[in-house]
């Protein structure tokens, strides 16, 4: 059975604190519907566990293999992946801010729940998820578009139309790290309370008709201060996703 591990995009993504060396957030996560990568767990008797695809990082700094480490404790996952492998077809491109280390590792988890009939909840694979990265837990819940808070743990569903969202990823690779830290250091600011739920219950497109690029994304600016060129691709009516390289559009009825 092929599973299909979808981008996100961050429609707005504002920050709302310190929480130690990270920031907490307030973002509205949406799935991109045409774009994803492809998961199976495919026969084969193996020594030890094994994951195919084109990925630009080791085995042990693979989001799949890092979901692996925290849910092998559960009863014949081992044994599981003694007798199956891991193909995975790449469309996401990495760097991207497009969640697509943490999409496959959520992805992951839910086909080894499934597969392995361990009988957890979302609640629990979101606990066990949110150990792999910030994203994982959007992706667990599997929501088309939800409000997400805390460091990533906090996902409610957003309901609104489906949106079709147009991405545009420029030859650059931006690390995630780098950005928060030139945030901190540069351009820090906090969303309140108030705005922030405010936003919440704004629909997608109405909150994107009232933002531009710099307002609907906190990490735009230093962004752009350490990737200037970032700034030729800036176009009228496009938004940068998550610490980016991407830019997205949405389309619908335009
Ligand atoms: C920025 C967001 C928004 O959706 O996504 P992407 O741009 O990666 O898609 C996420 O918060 C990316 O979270 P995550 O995927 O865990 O980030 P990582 O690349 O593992 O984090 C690299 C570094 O960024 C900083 N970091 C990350 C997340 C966060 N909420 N606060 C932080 O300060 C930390 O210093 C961390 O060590
Ligand atoms: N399964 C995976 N898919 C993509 N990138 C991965 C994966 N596992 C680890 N990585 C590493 O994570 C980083 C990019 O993560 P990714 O989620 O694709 O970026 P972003 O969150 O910015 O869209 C790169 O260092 C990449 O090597």
């Amino acid at each position: 059975m092929i599973e299909k591990s979808y981008a996100k995009v961050n429609i707005f993504l504002k920050i709302a604190g310190l929480r130690g060396n990270y920031h907490e957030l307030v973002s509205r996560f949406v799935k991109v519907y045409n774009l994803y990568d492809t998961i199976i767990f495919e026969k084969s008797k193996v020594d030890s566990f094994t994951v195919i695809g084109n990925f630009s990082c080791t085995l042990e700094k693979n989001t799949i293999y890092k979901a692996y480490l925290e849910i092998k404790r559960f009863s014949g996952v081992e044994e599981f992946f003694k007798n199956h492998i891991v193909k995975i077809e790449k469309n996401i491109p990495e760097f991207a801010g497009l969640g697509g280390g943490s999409s496959n590792a959520a992805v992951f988890l839910n086909m080894v729940n499934n597969y392995c009939n361990l009988g957890l909840n979302k609640d629990n694979l979101s606990k066990i998820g949110e150990k792999i990265g910030a994203d994982v837990p959007f992706f667990i819940y599997d929501y088309d578009s939800a409000n997400v808070s805390g460091i990533g743990e906090i996902v409610e569903k957003f309901d609104e139309d489906i949106l079709d969202i147009e991405i545009f990823t420029p030859k650059i690779e931006c690390n995630t790290g780098e950005i928060f830290k030139i945030f901190r250091e540069s351009f820090y600011k906090e969303i309140s309370y108030e705005d922030s739920k405010k936003l919440f219950l704004q629909s997608s497109k109405d909150i994107l008709s009232n933002f531009d690029i710099k307002s609907a994304n906190d990490l735009y600016e230093p962004a752009k201060s350490i990737y200037p060129s970032l700034e030729n691709f800036a176009n009228k009516g496009w938004f940068f996703s998550g610490s980016g390289s991407s830019f997205f559009r949405i389309n619908n009825g335009k």
